[in-house]
């Protein structure tokens, strides 16, 4: 019998790897099991999933599931999110948005310049808005560390929401020369983070520019995670160590973010077509398209 497919798109949102699968019409979801099934494909290995659903909201273009590797579901994905506009954007020729996620509502252009802008919202930083398991002192650093404790290799991260929960850990030096790998699932898992958290460290290498690598949640070591980028310049502004408008530098490239007078956090960036499928939302088994034009894979 022959079983129920959707069309996906396998994308590339600066390294962030995205499938975005069209559910619209679909009366079905993407199955935990069957995400995690995807992920165990080489050629379907991602980081997110990102399935277009019918608009739920009058005014809206669509609802959009985000949903990690390990088959949890996520509120926000500031890469996922270029992907999706992407995708619309040379299907239907328009290039404004409205998606309703988890975190409520996103809006999002393509430029003339192929760069796609996002408006991410507003960070939080109450500590049941990340949410934190307690309340902490000091706002702009929560008690945490990693390594001894007169000579912590981590301390004192910056917490904030971008609808979905991040510690930010300042350091002096090369974000190379830490072992996140061994750190973020330590971190992630934290009982201070009740629905776990993405994990990131940041060096600030200029007034305008930082650099960041990130231990996403649900999904481990990252090329690119859209909002812990969001979530760093907010940090990053609000402790005096940058102005508002920064580059971020992630493993995969470059995003600007600018975190305007009105509290909106928008982010700018790339996202590209790979190829294209048809995924069985229930079981994760794929096809590729025979005829679509394969482009090289990310390094
Ligand atoms: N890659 C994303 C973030 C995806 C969600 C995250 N793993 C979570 O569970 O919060 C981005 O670009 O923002």
């Amino acid at each position: 019998m022959k079983r129920f497919s959707v069309p996906f798109a396998r994308m590339n949102g600066l390294g962030n790897e995205i499938v975005v699968a069209d559910m619209r019409g679909a009366a079905t979801r993407i199955a935990p099991d069957a995400a995690r099934a995807l992920a165990r494909f080489e050629d379907t290995r991602f980081d997110q999933i990102m399935a277009i659903h019918d608009p739920q909201t009058p005014g809206t273009d669509a609802y959009v599931r985000i949903i990690n590797r390990d088959g949890s579901e996520a509120e926000a994905c500031g890469n996922g999110t270029r992907c999706v506009v992407q995708a619309l954007a040379s299907e239907t020729g328009t290039r404004a948005f409205t998606f309703e996620t988890r975190a409520g509502l996103v809006t999002a252009r393509e430029g003339e310049d192929g760069l796609i802008s996002v408006d991410m919202g507003r960070p939080r930083f109450g500590w049941q808005e990340i949410p934190l398991a307690e309340e902490f002192r000091d706002t702009r650093a929560i008690e945490l560390q990693i390594g001894p404790i007169d000579a912590p290799v981590l301390h004192s991260p910056s917490v904030a929401s971008m609808g979905n929960p991040h510690a930010i850990f300042w350091v002096a030096e090369d974000v190379w020369s830490y072992d996140l790998e061994r750190f973020g699932p330590v971190l992630e898992n934290h009982p201070v983070f009740p629905e776990r958290a993405n994990i990131s460290i940041a060096h600030v290498t200029s007034p305008n520019a930082l650099t960041l690598r990130t231990w996403e949640r649900g999904v481990g070591l990252t090329r690119a995670c859209g909002t812990a980028a969001c979530a760093a310049a907010v940090s990053a502004a609000r402790t005096r160590r940058t102005g508002r408008l920064v580059t971020v530098t992630v493993p995969g490239g470059d995003l600007l973010i600018e975190w305007r007078e009105d509290d909106g956090v928008m982010m700018t960036g790339p996202a590209e077509w790979m190829w294209s499928g048809r995924l069985d939302p229930e079981t994760g088994d794929f096809v590729r398209d025979p005829e679509a034009e394969e482009l090289p894979e990310i390094a």
